[in-house]
């Protein structure tokens, strides 16, 4: 089968063409076929990574569609009866593509119902073998919940994907192209654990599962109550999607590493067209903040059972070598290990080596080192065992098991022939579940388009995507504010909270662990809002929920958008409605940001005095 792909330079951020689109779609109907072919041949593993790159490419297509009021004027003319299918020729001569994916490509339909055919495919080879191939049957069932949904909205009305109320996609970002899934948004990222660099933050977009959940979210905007600058409208039970869970979110996307696609590539000639592999899936990297690992230490070697022979030495004695060691597996603190994607599910240590002959013993196996990034929390059972904090720190996590004994061990004067060897002893083995939490001095609560990412642009060099429509940010991100005396504090944008968010509504509160070592918390507030003074009661109390006190760390409000009219009237009331400080800044045109970074070192200054320090830290 021959799949061709655009050149890397093609689909790089930029201007969104009919071209690009319809090589995408091309693209997708290849991987459809591919993704059949894959499970009539029983390749689960194959079809996992194409179904992942379908997934995203997907995403990305509704992304477009949902940003582009102009989206028919985007899309490609409608097919001829005779279009061939794209440069892979599958068109329909693919033996494996099934009835609805004829559809997909049935002459005369628009490319929208392309579009859509192919997602509601996508939907189906996701459902088929999701269960399968991820870890567990709940995540898969929990992953792939709420794609039918996504895509059903997608297939409703004149064929046209579904419009975000709002304005185009990304455009005040120009650091961030349109192809969100691609390096430019996913490369690796500079936040360093010590604070010691400046343009610090966590890479952007790259978790399909709050890609789907925002478009989940963002669709049905009849319900919506956000618009582009009113920011949470208040409607706490509707419309902001099907809770999912935060806890077990991420383990699908273990296999996110470059160079899983290695066969992910044309297999035949085909029709000429270019046969270079994707560089951007290739260099995918997906943010992961939790893991569930399996380690199972290596067994010890055995021991030989052997005697010494030589010539005219008729009794030479037993001389059989222990086995060696098996090798142990710990995990390290790396403050350049930037997330839990790069863990495997399983790791296993490497077995002792046999004993031989002439008391040789066997080599020991050597200890698996993991290195995790700095802030992971390693738990068994749910309790914590050991917090990763300092660079360098190492957990042993299981140890090796014994060698075991060769025959020259029992030779004593009883017995001076002994024929008895043990074998080593098995590795011992645990399952232990790993929670990246990030280490900043500040977070940043927030509804969403309050103006966190914003704000984080404004006072460091960290450059989170910010964008007019609510959970542009899916990730942490961390900046670092400098000083004059060169004092580093680190601040880190979380994504958007809503009310009702510990019920996980919206991207739910799993992102609130990032901030649970925060000693201080700034609360921001979008004052254009119709009632900002309600939008902190509900961050207080989604705070509190995820573990009580949390809101009444040290903590200032940041009352942003203070360049809107609207804003200017509510600070005052703002003011005499709370106790804590309020800072009255804009994001956008910087105004009184400096005023914010001072009160950020005065906390920290209080920080380093002993005050408020959080129990973990
Ligand atoms: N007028 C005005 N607009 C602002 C200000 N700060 C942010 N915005 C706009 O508000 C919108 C949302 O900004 P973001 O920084 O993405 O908001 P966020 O809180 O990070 O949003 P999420 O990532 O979705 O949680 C963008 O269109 C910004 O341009 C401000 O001070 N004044
Ligand atoms: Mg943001």
């Amino acid at each position: 089968m021959s799949v061709a792909f655009p050149p890397a330079r093609a689909r790089a951020k930029g201007h969104v063409t009919q071209h690009a689109i319809q090589t995408m779609l091309d693209e997708n109907n290849h991987l459809i076929q591919c993704i059949m072919d894959y499970q009539s041949k029983g390749k689960s593993d194959e079809c996992t990574q194409y179904q992942q790159i379908l997934h995203r490419n997907l995403v990305y297509l509704a992304t477009i569609a949902d940003s582009n009021q102009n989206m028919q004027s985007l899309l490609p003319a409608p097919p001829t009866p005779n279009m061939s299918m794209g440069p892979g020729g599958m068109g329909q001569s693919g033996g494996h593509a099934p009835n609805h994916l004829n559809d997909a490509m049935a002459p005369g339909l628009p490319p929208a119902s392309v579009m859509q055919s192919q997602m509601s495919n996508a939907s189906m080879t996701h459902q088929q073998s999701a269960a399968p191939h991820y870890s567990s049957a709940q995540v898969g069932g929990q992953y792939y919940q709420g794609q039918p949904a996504m895509m059903g909205a997608g297939a409703q009305g004149n064929g046209v994907m579904p419009q975000r109320p709002l304005g185009s996609y990304r455009s005040a970002q120009p650091g961030h192209g349109e192809y969100s899934y691609q390096q430019s948004s996913y490369g690796e990222q500079g936040y360093d654990g010590s604070f010691g660099d400046s343009p610090q933050h966590y890479y952007e977009g790259g978790n399909p599962q709050c890609s789907q959940q925002q478009a989940q979210y963002q669709q049905g905007s009849g319900q919506q109550q956000y618009s582009s600058q009113q920011g949470y409208g208040g409607t706490p039970h509707g419309g902001y999607g099907a809770g999912q869970a935060g806890s077990s979110q991420y383990p699908q996307y273990q296999r996110g590493q470059s160079g899983q696609y290695g066969s992910y590539r044309p297999s035949q000639g085909g029709s000429g067209a270019p046969t270079q592999r994707p560089r951007a899936y290739e260099t995918t990297r997906h943010f992961v903040d939790h893991r569930r690992v399996k380690l199972q230490a290596g067994s010890g070697g055995k021991g030989a059972s052997s005697f010494h022979s030589e010539p005219r030495k008729e009794w030479g004695g037993p001389d059989g070598g222990d086995g060696g060691d098996g090798g142990s597996i710990l995990f390290r603190a790396n403050k350049f290990v930037k997330s839990l994607a790069q863990l495997l599910p399983v790791y296993r240590g490497e077995n002792g080596q046999s004993g031989g002959n002439k008391n040789c013993y066997g080599k020991n196996g050597v200890p698996t080192c993991i290195s995790v990034p700095l802030g992971t929390v390693v738990k068994e059972h749910g309790e914590i065992v050991v917090d990763l904090a300092e660079h360098g720190q190492e957990y042993l996590a299981v140890f090796g098991g014994a060698g075991g004994k060769g025959n020259r061990f029992f030779l004593s004067n009883e017995n001076r022939a002994p024929m008895t060897a043990t074998p080593g002893a098995a590795g011992q083995e645990r399952v232990l579940q790993l929670e990246l939490r990030t280490m900043a001095h500040a977070g940043l609560v927030g509804f969403p388009n309050a103006g966190k990412s914003s704000l984080l642009r404004a006072i460091s060099n960290a450059r989170p995507a910010v964008a007019a429509y609510p959970f542009t940010t899916l990730n942490p991100h961390v900046g670092i504010v400098n000083y004059r005396d060169h004092e580093q504090i680190a601040v880190a944008d979380i994504p958007g909270l809503i009310r009702g968010a510990h019920l996980n509504r919206g991207l739910g509160i799993s992102f609130l662990r990032h901030i649970e070592r925060c000693p201080f918390l700034l609360y921001v507030l979008d004052l254009s809002a119709p009632e900002p003074w309600t939008q902190l009661e509900h961050l207080r109390y989604e705070l509190d929920q995820y573990e009580p006190g949390l809101s009444q760390r040290p903590r200032a409000i940041v009352a942003n958008k203070m360049d809107l009219p609207e804003a200017r009237e509510k600070v005052e009331t703002l003011k005499s409605l709370v106790s804590e400080r309020v800072i009255p800044v804009s994001a956008l045109t910087g105004q009184n940001v400096e005023e914010l970074i001072l009160h950020l070192r005065e906390l920290y200054d209080g920080y380093l005095c002993g005050e408020g320090k959080p129990s973990r830290w």
